[in-house]
């Protein structure tokens, strides 16, 4: 954009944000025209053929018949053409609007993928799915329906009071009067809508509504264990509460001057009909003013219709320009900064250097000067409390969130000077949580590397131990994921999740609790799955069961931000820290039993 150029709103720039150009809209807007300027046409053929008879009625015999047909035929011709370019207006509109929102959409969801984490995290999924559904959505009706309609009938009553003046200056303004009048009470009502807040507030409670929804569903076994309701889950009840109390305010608002306008628009009979008689009056003798008068009964009616059409049009210009103010508001959202030309590392050591972090600009420290260097070709293990801060260290590397202070380099490189795809690529994560797609567990596994044959995706389930149980599925590899009762167990879930990874197969391995879910068989199994991932690469480890860890390279103790305590097991044994203690804990409590009775005894 230039300087001083003014941002674009509205349509424009949907048109600016999807890439898409007018002219496809310019053609559905000119068939529409042209094709409400046809279906003008039956009218003028009715007036025609009125006025002959009225003219020639004394006598029959002078009737013009072949002039009655030719304008019977007109009528007729000018209808189907009029549908026609009607038809084809409509499919254009379709077709370009639906284009524009798939831009719009893409365009949006590129964009949230080159977003920080934190955004994600600090805007509810409602909010971001109410962007790109609903608010997305308004915007195909309003470009594909209410657009190209807001323009036929424009032309409609434009050529109408045309004609009208042409005809009798004095019955047009008759026919004029009840529509103006009902566009000023239109007008009032929607000020004063616009001044209110209406319009956002909408939104706002839409997208509340969407994200505690969101919500409700999710946390579904919890508001079922606890006993809860709809109304005693606060918040959904709240948000469904405010939005009657609101739309009802805004209804209140908005009828008495919708109840105004519809009576003076439906009533241009009441208007035309004393000043026909008034005027006809005067000179009863006048044939031609009563062909003209009827002339005015048959349209003047019709403009009521597309009066209140056009009312309808006004409330959907503040939608869509607040629509389109979200769908900005995302895409104003900063991505991270990355180099235009990165720098790739050579080796793969990860060395944190004076790290500090806090989730917000000026929130709590939740990472204070940590410094390491986790080798290539070595496991080093994080463990500690839960809320030490051990899943921010690991998430710090790919660039979830960037680091406050201090700097996080690989080979060398600061993570900062790689292009996010680069970085990407460099890295594997094993999250605390599998996150498994709707989809087949073929490409659920590929996602670790798109285009992966079938016998690269089944060797990588063969290693993360997940193939037998894929093959005893209904439909083996093809199995949909959530279809036909299909599940799976957190640790199956996670066993994909390590195939993933496997497939991935980049230098750099980070796994969260990867084996969190798993039973003593499971672990097992587990194990050996990780075994053959980890090999040659650089692994961060991060485990609340320390067996799992004993025989890493490297553990670092991390506790309230800080690393306390760094070294092998063995030498952190020796050190009877809080290792130590947390060893100690975890033998004391594996040996304890439950006994049915008296009471619980350790070995
Ligand atoms: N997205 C976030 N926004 C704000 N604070 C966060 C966010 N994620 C984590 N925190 C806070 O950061 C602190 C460290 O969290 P983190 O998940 O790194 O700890 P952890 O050691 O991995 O815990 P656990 O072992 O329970 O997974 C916690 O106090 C947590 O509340």
């Amino acid at each position: 954009m230039k300087k001083n150029e003014k941002p674009k709103q509205g349509v424009s720039r949907l048109l600016e944000i999807s890439g898409e150009t007018n002219a496809p809209f310019i053609v559905s807007v000119l068939l529409s025209i042209c094709g409400t300027l046809f279906q003008l046409v039956p009218y003028l053929s009715v007036y025609q053929v009125m006025a002959e008879l009225l003219q020639h009625a004394a006598a029959g015999s002078s009737l013009n018949t072949g002039f009655m047909i030719r304008w019977a035929v007109l009528g007729l011709i000018g209808l189907i053409v009029g549908y026609v370019l009607s038809y084809g207006s409509g499919m254009m509109a379709h077709a370009f609007s639906y284009r524009v929102i798939c831009g719009v959409r893409l365009k949006v969801a590129e964009h949230i993928g080159k977003l920080p984490m934190g955004y994600v995290t600090n805007h509810s999924i409602g909010k971001i799915k109410q962007v790109l559904e609903a608010d997305v959505e308004q915007i195909e009706n309003f470009l594909a329906h209410q657009l190209p309609d807001l323009v036929s009938t424009v032309v409609m009553l434009l050529a109408i009071f045309i004609i009208m003046f042409s005809q009798n200056i004095k019955l047009a303004f008759a026919c004029l009067l009840p529509i103006v009048l009902g566009f000023v009470c239109q007008f009032a009502v929607l000020i004063k809508v616009m001044k209110s807040g209406g319009v956002k507030e909408n939104f706002d409670a839409l997208e509340k509504i969407s994200s505690s929804s969101i919500q409700y569903v999710q946390g579904m076994p919890s508001i079922k264990i606890f006993g809860q309701t709809v109304k005693s889950f606060q918040k959904f009840y709240e948000d469904i509460i405010s939005y009657r109390d609101f739309t009802t305010r805004m209804t209140e608002m908005i009828r008495p001057g919708f109840v105004l306008f519809r009576m003076f628009v439906l009533s241009v009979a009441t208007f035309l009909v004393p000043a026909g008689l008034l005027l006809y009056l005067r000179n009863p003798s006048d044939v031609s003013f009563v062909v003209t008068f009827l002339f005015f009964l048959i349209l003047g009616p019709g403009t009521a219709s597309l009066a209140l059409k056009l009312r309808g049009f006004s409330e959907n210009m503040n939608v869509i320009t607040e629509g389109v103010t979200r769908v900005d508001e995302v895409l104003n959202e900063k991505p991270l900064p990355e180099p235009v030309q990165g720098k790739l590392p050579t080796s793969y050591d990860i060395k944190f250097h004076d790290v500090s972090f806090s989730y917000e600009a000026e929130g709590r420290k939740i990472l204070d000067k940590i410094s390491f260097i986790a080798r290539q070709g070595e496991i080093t293990a994080l463990v500690g409390p839960s809320g030490a801060g051990k899943s921010t260290i690991a998430e710090l590397i790919p660039r979830f969130w960037d680091v406050t202070d201090g700097g996080i380099a690989i080979g060398g490189v600061d993570v900062r000077d790689m292009t996010v795809h680069d970085l990407m690529e460099q890295v594997s994560f094993v999250f605390q949580e599998s996150f498994l797609f709707s989809d087949t567990i073929f490409n659920n596994i590929a996602l670790g590397k798109p285009g992966a044959t079938k016998e690269q995706v089944e060797q990588a389930a063969c290693a993360a131990r997940c193939h037998d149980f894929i093959m005893a599925l209904p439909e083996g590899y093809q199995t949909n994921i959530g279809d036909g009762g299909v599940y799976l167990s957190g640790g199956e879930q996670q066993r994909i999740s390590i195939a993933r990874a496997i497939l991935k197969d980049a230098p750099i391995l980070i796994l969260d609790e990867a084996s969190a879910y798993a039973d003593a068989e499971n672990e097992h199994e587990m194990q050996i799955a990780l075994r053959s991932l980890i090999q040659h690469k650089t692994v961060i480890m991060i485990a609340h069961r320390l067996t799992t860890i004993r025989n890493a390279n490297q553990i670092l103790v991390v506790d309230q931000g800080q690393i306390k305590e760094k070294g092998s097991h063995n030498e952190l044994l020796e050190k009877h820290g809080l290792y130590a203690d947390m060893w100690s804990t975890e033998e004391y409590s594996s040996s304890w039993t439950i006994c049915a009775g008296k009471e619980a005894v350790t070995e």
